[in-house]
């Protein structure tokens, strides 16, 4: 009699996943070689994050350690094909996604990754790009009805950024994304990002995972070698996000070149309760409508707690 209660007797919640909790990841850093020297972890923390040296070693090395193990076995299998077809097959660029809500930590970790790849062997050459670059224009969103849905996934040129990434993966020589400021709160004309065929392309963005829209057969994410889910709680990431507003609203928002100057002067409790409609009118639907169900797709899941620390790592499988 099979037990009702073991998860393999009902085939329909066998997980793709197997979970680590914290504790048992943390334990495969140790038995592992690494390429940093305890200065240099402090040294990244220079990224502008208050980043605890512990969660590095602990948690982004043995993941940074997997990654360069993952491409590594991309090369030998180029390898190997080169050899079945008797003829040489360039490789090419090994492209990672990046996914997650407005201020889950996407951007720390894909800078903290960027570094810590180009530390290990056979993959000194990381480059990042954002999606934001791939946002329609202000005026275009506005021609569109979206100003109000950024982020969300029509709100950016996915036929351009399939087209980038595609050219990536193709191993052209050079290939130009479009930039998007923060400051300005929109693309800027005539600036660009340039990657030069890098060993390792990281692609950051909130709807990196989305499939293929109607009628569409490829997306982006059809592209990736390798694909990360950063998840935490809601009310965590609305925090986050609300905090994140606070800082830039004292800091960035007092450049008067700031799309968000005028928020400048608000009082605290004001700033607050801006950034709280902003998160419930934009960012929070686009986490529960779009974004979140995108985790099943990744390769990875990581969970963070509510001190930004990762509580468990769940790998793809299946
Ligand atoms: N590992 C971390 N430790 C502490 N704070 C973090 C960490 N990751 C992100 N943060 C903070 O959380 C906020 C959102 O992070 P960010 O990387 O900008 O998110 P996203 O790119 O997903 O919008 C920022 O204020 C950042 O300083
Ligand atoms: C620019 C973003 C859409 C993020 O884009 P991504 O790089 O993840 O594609 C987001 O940070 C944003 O500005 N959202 C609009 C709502 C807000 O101001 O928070």
């Amino acid at each position: 009699m099979p037990d009702p209660q073991s998860p393999s007797s009902h085939p329909a919640q066998i997980s793709p996943f197997i979970e680590l909790d914290r504790a048992d990841w943390a334990a495969l850093a140790p038995s592992m070689p690494s390429p940093l020297r305890d200065t240099e972890i402090v040294q990244l923390r220079g990224l502008g994050e208050p980043l605890d040296p512990r969660e590095v070693a602990e948690v982004y090395l043995p993941l940074s350690r997997l990654l360069n193990l993952y491409v590594g076995g991309t090369k030998s299998l180029h390898n190997v094909t080169s050899e079945f077809l008797r003829e040489r097959v360039e490789s090419t660029p090994f492209v990672i996604g990046v996914a997650g809500s407005v201020a889950v930590g996407k951007s720390t970790i894909a800078r903290l990754l960027r570094e810590l790849l180009a530390r290990w062997e056979h993959t000194p050459r990381v480059e990042l790009i954002t999606t934001d670059g791939f946002l329609f224009p202000n005026a275009e969103l506005e021609r569109r009805g979206l100003m109000a849905r950024k982020g969300f996934p029509e709100s950016y040129d996915r036929r351009a950024l399939l087209r980038f990434v595609s050219e990536v993966k193709a191993g052209a020589a050079e290939v130009r994304a479009p930039f998007y400021s923060h400051l300005a709160y929109d693309i800027v004309k005539d600036a660009q990002i340039t990657v030069r065929r890098p060993d390792v392309l990281i692609v950051e963005g909130l709807n990196v995972l989305q499939p293929p829209g109607p009628g569409h057969r490829l997306a982006v994410s059809d592209l990736f070698d390798f694909t990360i889910y950063v998840d935490a709680r809601t009310s965590d990431i609305a925090r986050w996000y609300e905090e994140r507003f606070l800082k830039l609203q004292r800091g960035a928002f007092a450049n008067p070149r700031s799309y968000f100057h005028r928020f400048a002067s608000l009082t605290e409790a004001e700033a607050r309760a801006r950034s709280r409609e902003i998160w419930h009118s934009i960012n929070e639907p686009n986490l529960l409508q779009n974004i979140r169900p995108t985790r099943s797709r990744a390769s990875l899941v990581l969970r963070k707690g509510s001190d930004h620390t990762v509580s468990s790592v769940l790998l793809r499988k299946l």
